[in-house]
């Protein structure tokens, strides 16, 4: 049957045969699982594998506080500007703080301790108080290593998170506003550099990225820090893969941690390994159907 038999009417000569009301539909396509989430399960288990416990990270909102003070990022620092992060209008601020914890920590960025000078500013608790979007899943961390020194007992841990942080970033095709942080967190006494290069090795070595280069780097929570790189025979080059460190004194022992007990954590993201697995050079793919406007 044509539109124009519908138009002139020639339908009605026209006998079709009877339809066939058994007749088998097309089997719909299977649902799939979106690349990000095959990757983050199989991040998920070499995580688990290596007898990691996965952090609580349900909780995009957090405070100041915990997402850049408690790790003795200074309130000065650039990252803390509105054009880096997402701060909250409506609840704007937090209360709720543990008291003797925030005045170690207001202490640790007027005056030092612990053997560190400190960054002799004038500390602010409203600066603290203000609600933001997580700029990083270290905001977890230093939160869950605050809960462990706070236990009875000190005993080894190591903790992983993969999930959503936001950074008021200029998007381009492999950058967005947002994107998902893997970290990981191993807290022992007498941990060094060669554990965590060690480590990094290993925990790399079962996403099959070999030979690693470490490269000295900065983060305000971490020293020393590494930015890590392994050679991609696919794209010919060398490609940073990651970012770590050991969590500075200045971060571990106001929380009440033993000065003996050494964090060594790093971080990627999960969009760049899922791009370079699946060859998706635009990072918009990842997010849901491309609008051929
Ligand atoms: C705003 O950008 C941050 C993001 C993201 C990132 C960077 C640092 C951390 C961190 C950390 C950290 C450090 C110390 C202590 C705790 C956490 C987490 C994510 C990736 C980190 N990066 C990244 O993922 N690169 C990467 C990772 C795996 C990979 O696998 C392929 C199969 C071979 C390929 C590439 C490095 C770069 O892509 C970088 O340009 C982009 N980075």
């Amino acid at each position: 049957i044509t539109a124009e038999m519908l138009q002139s009417g020639e339908w009605k000569q026209a006998n079709f045969k009877k339809y066939n009301f058994d007749a088998l539909g097309i089997p719909p396509t299977g649902g799939h699982l979106h690349p990000l989430m095959k990757v983050r399960e199989e991040l998920r288990q070499i995580f688990f594998e290596m007898g990691f416990e996965e952090m609580p990270t349900n909780k995009y909102v957090e405070s100041s506080f915990w997402n850049f003070d408690a790790l003795f990022q200074p309130q000065q620092h650039p990252a803390r500007d509105a054009h880096d992060t997402f701060f909250l209008k409506d609840p704007a601020i937090s209360t709720q703080f543990p008291t003797e914890y925030l005045e170690r920590v207001k202490e640790v960025h007027t005056n030092g301790g612990y053997g560190s000078i400190g960054y002799g500013y004038n500390w602010k608790i409203e600066e603290a108080q203000k609600l933001l979007l997580r700029t990083h899943t270290t905001a977890v961390s230093s939160f869950m290593l605050y809960n462990l020194a706070r236990k009875k007992e000190f005993k080894p841990v190591k903790y992983f998170s993969i999930d959503r942080v936001f950074r008021n970033e200029t998007v381009d095709a492999t950058h967005l506003a947002e994107f998902n942080q893997v970290e990981g967190v191993i807290a022992d006494k007498g941990l060094t550099l060669g554990d965590l290069i060690g480590f990094m090795e290993t925990f790399f070595g079962k996403m099959g990225v070999k030979n690693l280069r470490f490269k000295p780097a900065y983060n305000p929570y971490t020293e020393p820090s590494m930015e890590i790189f392994s050679y991609h025979q696919g794209l010919g080059k060398w490609v940073e893969i990651g970012n770590s460190g050991m969590f500075r004194p200045e971060m571990l022992e106001p929380m009440g941690l033993d000065p003996e007990i050494r964090v060594i954590a790093w971080g990627l993201s999960l969009e760049r390994p899922t791009m370079i697995k699946y060859g998706i050079d635009n990072i918009r793919e990842l997010l849901g159907h491309k609008v051929n406007l």
